[in-house]
């Protein structure tokens, strides 16, 4: 039995037959050559299987969801899933599986390599060296180990920068949606951002956590670390509070617009370390999501239960039109 596979991630399509090279004649895989939403949607009606996209520009929402009367599952080849509607995804019984896991400590070591960095000024150093500086004790920095640094979202990112800040000797605090049974402090979220010399948001997008936190609620001198999705973060307050000079600084991986829209007035903004949404992305961590993803598709494929299906539907993959089917 051959599975219509509509494939949308950013691989060379040679890359991605390769990928699922394993899965031989079980797929036919198609890969639209326009990356638009017209061109999603037109490819739908015969998809059985979606590949999802990295851009997030193709996302399933409830439209698209109704353009494709095939679809059996969904794969999406991240952990953020943000954008497609997983209610519209389970009423029309279609599993949705991401990549729990696989970049968590790729995405902690990025926030906490961007809090050393912006607790010892490295950028200001590098920076006053280049323009023939040598700045000694005007730059200001601080050491991070004894800091309190607050968590926003305990996932497995979370987790894995808790223990990377912990282990440094900084007095680690977090927010989630239910207390856990960890050997770090609980706090509500607005004394959390209250109450943090280093404030880092690993927490998923949303409705409800959509700009989540407010840059002005927290302490003068204070950094934002922010590795989960731009929407998080009230960017325009984030702005002002670096531009006023409240904020001591902050470390972006992840913007509302992306990629940054030229003229954004955060290329310009004071004491900003900018990323192009590269926190999880290592050598190790591609090589575990390209597995994850090829593991999901071949449990799918074969009708054996799929890992990290977020949305409650079944996650054994079932043939929905074999009737009818040409
Ligand atoms: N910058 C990058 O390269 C990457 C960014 N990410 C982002 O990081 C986020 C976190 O990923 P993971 O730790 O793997 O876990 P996750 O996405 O499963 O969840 C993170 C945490 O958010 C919490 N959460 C979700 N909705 C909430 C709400 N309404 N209120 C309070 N807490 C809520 C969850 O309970 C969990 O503790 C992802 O959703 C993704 O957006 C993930 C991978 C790479
Ligand atoms: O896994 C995630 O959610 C990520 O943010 C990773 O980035 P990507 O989706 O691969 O651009």
């Amino acid at each position: 039995m051959t599975w219509r596979v509509l494939a949308l991630p950013p691989l060379p399509e040679e890359a991605l037959r390769h990928l699922l090279g394993p899965l031989g004649g079980r797929v036919d895989v198609s890969v639209p050559a326009a990356r638009d939403r017209a061109a999603l949607l037109a490819a739908l009606p015969e998809a059985e299987i979606v590949v999802g996209d990295w851009s997030g520009a193709l996302v399933l929402d409830a439209e698209a969801v109704a353009a494709a009367p095939r679809l059996a599952f969904v794969q999406q080849p991240s952990v953020g899933v943000d954008g497609h509607d997983l209610d519209a995804l389970a009423a029309a019984g279609v599993p949705l599986a991401n990549t729990a896991g696989v970049s968590a400590v790729a995405v902690a070591e990025w926030c906490f390599a961007a809090a050393l960095a912006l607790s010892r000024r490295l950028l200001d150093a590098d920076a006053a060296v280049r323009a023939g500086g040598w700045p000694q004790l005007d730059l200001g920095p601080r050491e991070l180990s004894g800091s309190r640094v607050g968590i926003v979202g305990y996932g497995p990112i979370g987790e894995a920068c808790a223990r990377m800040f912990a282990g440094h000797g900084c007095e680690v605090s977090y927010w989630t949606r239910r207390p856990r049974e960890v050997p770090y402090t609980y706090r509500e979220l607005p004394e959390l951002v209250a109450a943090s010399d280093v404030l880092v948001a690993v927490v998923a997008l949303s409705e409800e956590t959509w700009g989540l936190i407010d840059p002005s609620r927290m302490p003068a001198g204070s950094l934002l670390v922010n590795a989960a999705r731009g929407g998080v973060v009230d960017q325009a307050a984030l702005v002002s509070a670096l531009e006023s000079g409240h904020l001591g600084g902050a470390a972006l991986d992840v913007f509302d617009t992306e990629p940054l829209p030229p003229g954004d007035p955060l290329r310009d903004s004071p004491r900003v370390l900018l990323s192009p949404h590269v926190a999880g992305v290592t050598s190790q961590s591609t090589g575990r999501l390209l597995r994850r993803v090829l593991d999901n598709l071949e449990a799918a494929v074969e009708g054996r239960p799929v890992a990290d299906v977020l949305n409650g539907v079944e996650p054994v993959v079932r043939r929905r039109l074999a009737d009818g089917r040409a």
